[in-house]
């Protein structure tokens, strides 16, 4: 607009201005490629003043299932899905904004789980629906995220959206993130002590909003709760062993079935004539975390926000609220593992997995992480109607890379 055509606009406050209105409202894409699935989350943001940080107006967001893995040996047929929801994005986003809204997609586990060269076919086939679509194509726009990102990108999402990170007194909440292939711990530690006992990969400083961060934060690969399901069965990495059966203690005695993942089939069943239950499949799910995570002594005592599998299998149970969520402690995960181990008959008709997850969570956040029994954990899916994914930590990011906010 020419300064003519702006004359009207020191007689309105900023919001109320009829250019303003539209005029600097923008929007950023962001695709998800997740282990179990692939999400676009669209967010609108707008500038009210230039000096100020522009405001996340809205987010727009869909999903399809499964994830990108799944189509490691037809990677036309992945990239169609995500094509599918970017055409979303067409109908979403105004034309005349469509080649200044940038569209990145970042891969997680799902895909750092899979050979170099496969993976790499699959980005490449998505890297080409980006291009041949109207929106902006960065450098790099498509990816494998590293598994430190993953978690500063969520933790500042979680710290944005609950206003964390602006203005004085900070208080900042520490974020668990429980994914099908891998699982994310983040938080600022607030002891000298935690920067000294901690391995150095596990410490990263992050440049947000004119702030730097230095957080504690790892990624475990192959912790995520599907893959702790195969690495319960024995069936991690077992690719090889075709049609073999593997059973569990976790499982209902008489179940006999077959499950894909990764693109992997596997068959896997109950203890028919072994033990069942909570006890005999607590000492099953140990092996697989007891030893093997870093467990800084700082958070024992301190409260987290969980989202992901561990707001899901809550809802499951009836712990939480789906719309609500809700402050669990952890000792809650324990006694639902309980109650619904030592009566799989009675939950068969809901996932066979049921007592496996929870029985998983309790020990990944007891033995694991080492949390105490009544250490508050915030489940929830959505602050003030926004995604709690690292997907806005991300696009926050891309648009400070862009100069389009800092
Ligand atoms: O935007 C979101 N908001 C909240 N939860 C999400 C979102 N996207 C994915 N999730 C949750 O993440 C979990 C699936 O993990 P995912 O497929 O991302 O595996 P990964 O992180 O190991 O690659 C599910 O519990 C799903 O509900
Ligand atoms: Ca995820």
């Amino acid at each position: 607009h020419s300064n003519r055509e702006m004359w009207f606009r020191d007689f309105f406050p900023a919001n109320m201005c009829p250019i303003n209105a539209k005029a600097d409202t923008f929007y950023g894409i962001m695709f998800d490629a997740g282990s179990t699935g692939t999400r676009i989350h669209i967010y609108t943001f707008v500038q009210k003043s230039p000096e100020n940080l522009p405001e996340l107006e809205g987010e727009i967001f869909e999903s399809v299932k499964p994830g990108l893995s799944a189509y490691a040996d037809q990677p036309e047929k992945g990239a169609e899905t995500v094509k599918r929801l970017l055409d979303m994005a067409i109908d979403a986003v105004p034309p005349h904004l469509w080649k200044t809204t940038p569209v990145v997609l970042k891969a997680t586990a799902g895909l750092r789980l899979l050979s170099e060269e496969k993976a790499q076919a699959l980005l490449l086939e998505v890297r080409e629906v980006f291009e041949e679509s109207p929106f902006l194509v960065p450098e790099d726009s498509v990816s494998i995220m590293d598994g430190s990102y993953e978690g500063i990108l969520a933790w500042i999402t979680v710290n944005f959206l609950t206003g964390q990170l602006s203005g004085q007194n900070q208080h900042t909440v520490g974020t668990l993130d429980l994914g099908g292939a891998s699982t994310q711990i983040t938080f600022l530690p607030r002891f000298e002590e935690t920067f000294k006992e901690t391995p150095g990969d596990f410490l990263t400083s992050f440049e947000m909003f004119n702030s730097t961060y230095k957080l504690y934060t790892h990624s475990y690969l192959g912790f995520g709760l599907k893959a702790a399901r195969l690495a319960t069965l024995g069936a991690l990495n077992m690719e090889a062993v075709d049609g073999q059966m593997f059973r569990s203690s976790c499982l209902p005695k008489q179940l006999e079935a077959e499950w894909h993942f990764g693109g992997v089939k596997y068959r896997y069943g109950g203890n028919k004539e072994g033990e069942t239950g909570f006890e005999p499949c607590y000492l099953e799910v140990l092996k697989v975390v007891k030893g093997k995570l870093h467990q800084p002594d700082e958070i024992r005592g301190s409260s987290f926000y969980a989202f992901s599998y561990y707001y899901d299998r809550a809802v499951d149970t009836n712990l939480i609220d789906y719309e609500q969520g809700g402050v669990l402690e952890v000792k809650d995960f324990e006694r639902k593992a309980k109650e619904v181990c030592d009566n799989m008959e009675r939950y068969n008709s809901a996932s066979p997995f049921l007592c496996m997850d929870l029985t998983y969570i309790t020990a990944l956040l007891k033995e694991g992480f080492g949390f105490r029994d009544n250490t508050l954990l915030q489940l929830t899916k959505k602050v003030n109607n926004i995604e709690t994914s690292w997907t806005l930590g991300a696009t926050f990011h891309l648009l400070q890379s862009l100069g389009l906010t800092y």
